[in-house]
């Protein structure tokens, strides 16, 4: 394949870390994965399979042991604002209103006033809470403070939303609430997202292609096409079928080693 079709392509990654003891863990084996423009690209695999660890490589945030990250054809050999990372923890500044956590990737990058002000509006409207702006997070409830985390990824205008279990410490109704809002956001603003889950349900209910990967060392064990029409219903019988598919290869994973939590919620 053409690496330059490509929005990002992962080049045979793989990562072992080494603790202070010379322990050495394999946590990712040899990984290549392609993935197109505005793809929603949903991971689920056994705990501990390399699923952050992925990702926070493609960020630049963790260095890889061998292979290569490509964006739009080139080698990234450090972060980029093009690609925004959101974390399960929503990690927001507590002394900062509403507001200005959405500005501070704009704040960093010395931003003029009028341009923070344009997007905290856009932003707040989008995720719906122009009410609350002058909110501090103390004050939100988790659903909302994710969709502030969410706001502040989107202001940067990244190009690349990579997601560790944003929605994993939300309740079940907020969770369906939130995905519905994500794949708003991605439609209206053609985002390419990487959405790490623990939820079967959650990445069929999203995304256009699943990677099921294997127990640690993590490395692909299928790429699933979703070819269901959104917004997708759940009571859909190849909605079940495709779930009993992922979760029977959870299982195998599972057998390999002993260690492993799947999430069966809403099953
Ligand atoms: N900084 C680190 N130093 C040493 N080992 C690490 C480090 N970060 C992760 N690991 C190990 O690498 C393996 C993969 O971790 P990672 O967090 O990527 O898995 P995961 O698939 O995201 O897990 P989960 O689904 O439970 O969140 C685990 O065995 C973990 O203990």
């Amino acid at each position: 394949m053409n690496i330059a079709s490509n929005c990002l392509r992962i080049e045979n990654l793989s990562k072992k870390y080494v603790s202070e003891k010379d322990k050495v863990v394999h946590a990712l084996g040899s990984t290549t994965i392609d993935i197109k423009e505005n793809d929603f690209v949903c991971i689920v695999g056994p705990s501990g399979c390399g699923k952050s660890t992925l990702l926070r490589i493609i960020a630049g945030l963790e260095a890889a042991t061998t292979g290569k990250v490509f964006f739009y054809g080139k080698e990234l050999k450090e972060p980029t604002r093009d690609i925004g990372m959101i974390f399960q923890q929503y990690s927001l500044l507590p002394w900062r209103t509403v507001e200005d956590n959405i500005v501070l990737g704009l704040e960093f990058r010395k931003e003029s006033n009028a341009i923070k002000k344009e997007a905290a509006e856009k932003f707040l409207n989008i995720i719906g809470m122009g009410e609350f702006r002058n909110a501090y997070p103390f004050e939100l409830s988790g659903g909302m403070q994710q969709r502030v985390a969410i706001a502040r990824a989107l202001a940067n205008d990244p190009k690349v939303l990579l997601m560790d279990e944003p929605f994993g410490a939300l309740d079940a109704h907020t969770r369906i609430l939130m995905q519905r809002e994500l794949l708003r956001i991605w439609r209206d603003n053609r985002k390419t997202i990487l959405f790490v889950t623990h939820s079967v349900d959650e990445a069929i209910y999203l995304a256009d292609k699943i990677i099921v990967m294997s127990s640690r060392p993590g490395t692909i064990k299928k790429v699933i096409d979703v070819d269901m029409p959104r917004p997708r219903d759940r009571s859909n019988v190849l909605y079940g079928a495709m779930s009993n598919e992922i979760l029977n290869m959870l299982d195998d994973e599972i057998n390999k080693g002993n260690n492993y939590k799947i999430e069966m919620q809403d099953f």
